[in-house]
């Protein structure tokens, strides 16, 4: 019985007052004991949210991290800093950070051994683009993304960590993919990880993320290999948000 996991990506969202609200709001989360739900602010509100989520079990991640320990890298935050402001994890390879801000797999993976490193859980993004799924390359894209951890890291680098499975065409375009097009990158998925370590494949958590709402969660949640969700737009709005948390409780 794999854990459901939870997360909204705040992405660059959110001012001191709108934040305290939607914290307050995610407060009710805190009969949801039996999933793991995150949030991942910007980070000069981490510890803004830290301190709203205290003792409900809303875990913090940060959005990115550096690969770098510490030193001359301006603007990045490092590992010790997510440690330091009570953070849980970390998104690494969110296709917004690869596309926009050219992170490589080599890259991804270096950030990825940086959080697991750290104690701390790595969330690990992969996922095509329009063009891509067109040319029929959904598969080796994302296989490619994550071999790039799992050759250089081994398999037990994901004990305890998260692979968010992310089409890029249906991030914030209001685009799902279907509950049997996830599943079908989800099962391959886990069959790439299986290649390596059929135990840890059964264990490892997968989630989807693309426009998943409250209305939307329930059909994704449904499918076998598809363990919870990493939310953009719909993480904003607390009912959403709520919903969409609720949903994955069938999984239980
Ligand atoms: O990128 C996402 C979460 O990381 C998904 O964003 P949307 O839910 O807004 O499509």
């Amino acid at each position: 019985m794999r854990r459901p996991w939870v997360a909204g990506n705040w992405k660059m969202n959110g001012l001191r007052e709108t934040n305290a609200l939607l914290a307050k709001g995610l407060s009710l989360l805190a009969a949801e004991r039996e999933i793991d739900i995150c949030v991942a602010p910007p980070a000069p509100y981490w510890l803004q949210v830290v301190d709203a989520m205290e003792g409900t079990g809303v875990r913090v991640l940060a959005q990115n991290v550096s690969e770098h320990a510490g030193g001359a890298h301006t603007g990045e935050h490092s590992v010790s800093m997510l440690q330091d402001c009570g953070l849980a994890g970390a998104l690494v390879g969110h296709s917004e950070r690869r596309q926009l801000h050219g992170e490589t797999d080599v890259v991804v993976a270096e950030k990825f051994a940086a959080v697991r490193k750290a104690g701390l859980q790595p969330v690990l993004c992969v996922g095509e683009t329009l063009d891509e799924r067109r040319a029929g390359e959904t598969l080796s894209v994302v296989s490619r993304q994550l071999l790039a951890v799992l050759e250089s890291q081994g398999p037990d680098a994901f004990d305890g960590a998260v692979l968010a499975y992310e089409p890029v065409w249906a991030i914030g375009t209001g685009l799902t993919a279907t509950p049997e097009q996830a599943q079908a990158v989800h099962a391959s998925l886990r069959a790439v990880m299986a290649a390596f370590d059929a135990d840890r494949a059964g264990q490892l958590r997968i989630v989807y993320g693309g426009s998943v709402k409250a209305g939307n969660a329930a059909g994704l949640f449904a499918m076998p290999d598809i363990d919870g969700a990493l939310v953009g737009g719909a993480s904003l709005d607390a009912q959403e948000f709520l919903g969409i948390c609720h949903a994955v409780r069938q999984r239980l």
